[in-house]
């Protein structure tokens, strides 16, 4: 059974249409990437799957579970989980709270046991605050748990969005633009990390990429859109010797 799938959805605004009749399967454990020139609709296609903007068009499946209409947190308890083109961090807090906030959509201590500090509070406090520290962990990054978040170096602030959208617990993960802003080496270690959370946690990964190396290099399926709709999908091989794609690239 696919993990998502989308039925002919198309979004307009106003009277440009953004994306059109685009279909897509994704099963379990699959790394697919979602490329096309400034503008194609990529970061619109996130938006219609996670419940940003509901799809002028079409149906969005998360398994049997059709999710139009839904909102971003619903969906995210769904097995949805993001990241987004521009870094969206809570700034403000330290590494582990950007952590320990993903893992409270699970916790279950009332209102009123919040308010007055009561015994499963604290319970439950201290399970998130281990689970956290090990995630961080995996990532190596448990040094840095006490650190603004601000204060992080970019790759890091990167990494560690990836770690709270892990936090959440998705079947599947979607990755705006992951290596944008990196240089060289932080593109090459986060193509590590994407690697090893694919294999630790086995989620399936839709990524939209405009760095060509990291996209051929790791997605074993690709998906091209051009004007909000899919022109190519295939192996890195097919793409890159597909002429419409070429053409699209190159302006032809
Ligand atoms: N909220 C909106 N209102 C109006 N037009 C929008 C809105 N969001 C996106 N668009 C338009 O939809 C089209 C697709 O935009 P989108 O951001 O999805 O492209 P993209 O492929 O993600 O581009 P990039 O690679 O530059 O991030 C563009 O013409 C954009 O201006």
């Amino acid at each position: 059974m696919s993990l998502l799938k989308t039925e002919h959805i198309g979004m307009t605004f106003g009277g440009l249409k953004a994306v059109s009749d685009f279909s897509i399967e994704i099963k379990e454990n699959e790394l697919v990437g979602l490329i096309g020139p400034n503008g194609a609709g990529k970061t619109t296609i996130f938006n219609m799957l996670t419940g940003v903007y509901a799809p002028t068009e079409g149906k969005v499946y998360l398994g049997e579970t059709v999710v139009n209409g839904k909102k971003p947190y619903q969906i995210v308890n769904l097995g949805l989980g993001r990241t987004f083109q521009n870094i969206r961090l809570f700034k403000e807090l330290s590494v582990i709270d950007n952590i320990k906030i993903a893992f409270h959509k699970d916790m279950s201590y009332s209102t009123i046991s919040a308010v007055f500090r009561g015994k499963k509070f604290w319970k439950e406090e201290k399970e998130i605050d281990i689970k956290a520290r090990e995630l961080l962990g995996l990532f190596n990054m448990e040094e840095d748990a006490s650190v603004l978040s601000s204060n992080l170096p970019y790759g890091k602030q990167r990494k560690l969005e990836i770690c709270r959208a892990l936090a959440t617990n998705p079947k599947l993960l979607l990755l705006d633009e992951p290596a944008a802003g990196m240089n060289p080496q932080e593109t090459k270690e986060l193509m590590e990390t994407i690697a090893f959370i694919r294999e630790k946690f086995k989620v399936s990964i839709l990524l939209i990429e405009h760095d060509m190396s990291l996209v051929m290099g790791i997605c074993e399926r690709i998906v091209v859109i051009d004007y909000g709709r899919m022109i190519a999908a295939g192996t890195p091989a097919e793409i890159k010797s597909n002429e419409k794609v070429i053409g699209a690239y190159l302006g032809q």
